[in-house]
């Protein structure tokens, strides 16, 4: 089975091209696959898969031609990838599925426009972010107080107001099971300048990972309530770099790279 490894701020994926969507991925293959010392290593998998022979989004095949079907780490489904729709982008292009410029991408999640620089910087539409009310997550032992942001997958994001690099998020942290029942990705986040935050993620189903696009937007979301403010554009630092995000009324977009870096055939 041929495979592409591709990241998007170190936020890393295996890319599994099934362009007749013939591949049925068990959750046991998926985290072999992802196993850093058995596997290829990843936080995820990007399964390619064509909209229309794919039940579940096949209502998205008029607006998007190719369906991210999304994996953790663990081989649980998600609704939606940030990242993981810039590099799925990426792989299109550069396999000449895809005319660089703009086009949809199918998820869980409903349809992403995406859309390519000359830079290599990918944007994607992620929508307009949902919010609910507040809950608690516990790192360690401590508890900090974030809002619920929907993403299409479940989000609680959490201004610390302090430096993010000595939390330890070797553990799942604590959260009310009863706000999120399907699990939920907890970020973690100081503002440090205008407009622009440092961010840890602890995401449901792959651990601490580099970077995270939705959460990147929901950290944005909750900074800028914090700050008073609907609109605007922010810079978000994760571990693995920087990534924009564009709030706006309706919308907001997030940018950065995505890069792929190897490709092979998986004896696993
Ligand atoms: N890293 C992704 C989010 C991947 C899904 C998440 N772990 C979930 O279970 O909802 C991103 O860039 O958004």
């Amino acid at each position: 089975m041929r495979f592409v490894k591709g990241h998007g701020t170190e936020n890393d994926f295996v890319i599994i091209p099934d362009l007749d969507g013939e591949v049925e991925l068990s959750a046991a293959f998926v985290a072999a696959v992802c196993d850093r010392h058995t596997g290829i290593g990843a936080d995820g998998v990007l399964h390619v898969m064509p909209t229309k022979l794919s039940p579940e989004v096949a209502d998205q095949a008029g607006q998007a031609e190719w369906f991210m079907d999304y994996r953790n780490a663990d081989g649980g489904v998600a609704q939606m990838c940030g990242n993981g729709v810039r590099v799925f982008a990426r792989y299109l292009v550069d396999s000449g599925l895809a005319d660089a410029g703009e086009f949809g991408v199918a998820t869980r999640g409903g349809v992403k426009r995406v859309r390519l620089a000359e830079t290599g910087d990918v944007t994607v539409e992620m929508g307009r972010p949902k919010t609910f009310g507040e809950s608690v997550a516990t790192v360690a032992g401590k508890p900090y107080e974030g809002l619920h942001v929907d993403m299409g997958n479940p989000h609680l994001a959490c201004v610390i107001g302090d430096p993010v690099a000595q939390l330890d998020l070797s553990h799942q942290p604590a959260f009310d099971p009863a706000v999120f029942p399907e699990g939920v990705n907890i970020e973690l986040l100081n503002p440090v300048g205008e407009r622009r935050v440092v961010m840890r993620v602890f995401e449901r189903g792959s651990g601490e990972t580099r970077s995270c696009g939705t959460g990147a937007v929901a950290s944005a979301v909750a900074a800028a309530r914090l700050a008073g403010e609907t609109t605007g554009t922010w810079a978000v630092e994760v571990l693995g770099g920087t990534v924009t995000v564009t709030l706006e009324e309706d919308t907001s977009y997030l940018a950065g790279p995505a890069v792929l870096v190897a490709s092979g055939e998986l004896n696993l």
